[in-house]
């Protein structure tokens, strides 16, 4: 089916007042979550929305609370999200990171105590969309084994890299093979993974989606790469923040919250003007664009690019809904 915006972010933001949760924060979050719908990630927008109200309820989300800087080294920052909502914390420090980068050319910001972001590439774009490189990642709970393991130890921890390009270019990549939000959007549609998403019980590569939800032997991306740049990034998340590692929210957390997210922004309009710019990433996004094709059908395309499509026919047509899905919104 498909759902009108205005539709989908009132059902979220009924949802959200119904829990108490006051009007402005309301009206802010629902907004967020209708975008990233729109935008075409599915996954991590209403999809996502049934589980991030169940951890509203437990108290792992705090919807009173409010960010705070912790420590200020010039371009750098750190601050504590004291587990408010994920997406409204993560738009805030994309703001702050711009603003330092404003300063100082770039920007870092570290955030401790958080809540999940949803989806990351909205970050990235917000950053791009004001003409800056935009990059963030956060770390997970343990969900993935790392390679050569069979036990979750490391985190999804996806990276988002945003460029801007016209249209924007973004990588914005689980360090999985596929997030767990693509295996349910695969098994959803009844379909088996394109590519091999994870391991099955015997330990061979399988394209199931369902059977990797259930036994979490997810493939790493690049296989020992994505393993490896997991590893790395929970590193650095972990240090600038001074706040949890996968490791430690595994342990020390009964769900996923408590994550640790950088947020940077580059400014660069000062290290090359906009026209030689322009004219850079053009012949960039042509030179790849125009390679030979596989499938004559099928078009080279470049990370992002497609969400400037897809948000244009779900603005005309209305956004697509799982009927399941929409079930279980209207049902909370
Ligand atoms: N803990 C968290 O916050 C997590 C959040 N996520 C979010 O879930 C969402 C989905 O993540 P993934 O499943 O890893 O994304 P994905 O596998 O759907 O896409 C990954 C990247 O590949 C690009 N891409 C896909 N197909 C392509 C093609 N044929 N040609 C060129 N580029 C192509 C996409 O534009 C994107 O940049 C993201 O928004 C991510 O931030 C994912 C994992 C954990
Ligand atoms: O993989 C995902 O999708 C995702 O968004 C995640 O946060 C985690 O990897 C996992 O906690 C999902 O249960």
């Amino acid at each position: 089916m498909r759902v009108s915006y205005s539709e989908l972010k009132q059902e979220f933001k009924r949802v959200l007042l119904a829990r108490g949760v006051v009007e402005e924060t309301a009206e802010a979050c629902a907004e967020m979550f209708a975008d990233t719908t729109q935008a075409g990630a599915y996954s991590h927008g209403v999809n996502r929305f049934p589980r991030f109200i169940q951890q509203l309820e437990k108290g792992d989300i705090d919807p009173t609370a409010k960010a705070t800087k912790v420590l200020s080294l010039g371009a750098i920052e750190q601050w504590d999200a004291h587990q408010a909502i994920g997406n409204l914390t993560a738009k805030e420090m994309m703001d702050r990171a711009m603003a330092l980068a404003d300063q100082h050319g770039i920007g870092v910001v570290a955030l401790k105590n958080a809540n999940h972001w949803m989806r990351g590439g909205g970050y990235g774009w917000q950053a791009a969309e004001k003409g800056y490189i935009g990059v963030c990642w956060t770390n997970s709970i343990a969900v993935m084994p790392p390679w050569g393991a069979k036990e979750c130890r490391i985190g999804t921890n996806p990276l988002i890299i945003a460029i801007p390009s016209n249209p924007i270019t973004m990588v914005d990549m689980s360090c999985s093979m596929y997030s767990y939000g693509m295996l349910e959007v695969n098994r959803l549609a009844g379909r088996q993974t394109f590519v091999d998403a994870g391991f099955d019980d015997d330990g061979n590569l399988t394209k199931d989606p369902a059977t990797i939800e259930r036994n979490k032997r997810l493939l790493p991306m690049g296989y020992w790469k994505g393993s490896g740049l997991s590893i790395v990034l929970d590193m650095i998340a972990t240090l600038l923040s001074n706040g949890l590692s996968v490791a430690e929210v595994t342990e020390e957390k009964d769900d996923e919250y408590c994550v640790s997210q950088v947020f940077i922004a580059i400014e660069i309009d000062r290290l090359i003007d906009g026209k030689t710019k322009d004219e850079k990433l053009e012949k960039i996004m042509d030179y790849v664009k125009t390679a030979e094709r596989a499938d004559p059908n099928v078009e080279v395309r470049l990370p992002g690019h497609e969400f400037t499509t897809i948000l244009a026919d779900n603005r005309e047509n209305g956004i697509p809904v799982d009927d399941s899905v929409w079930a279980k919104l209207k049902s909370l």
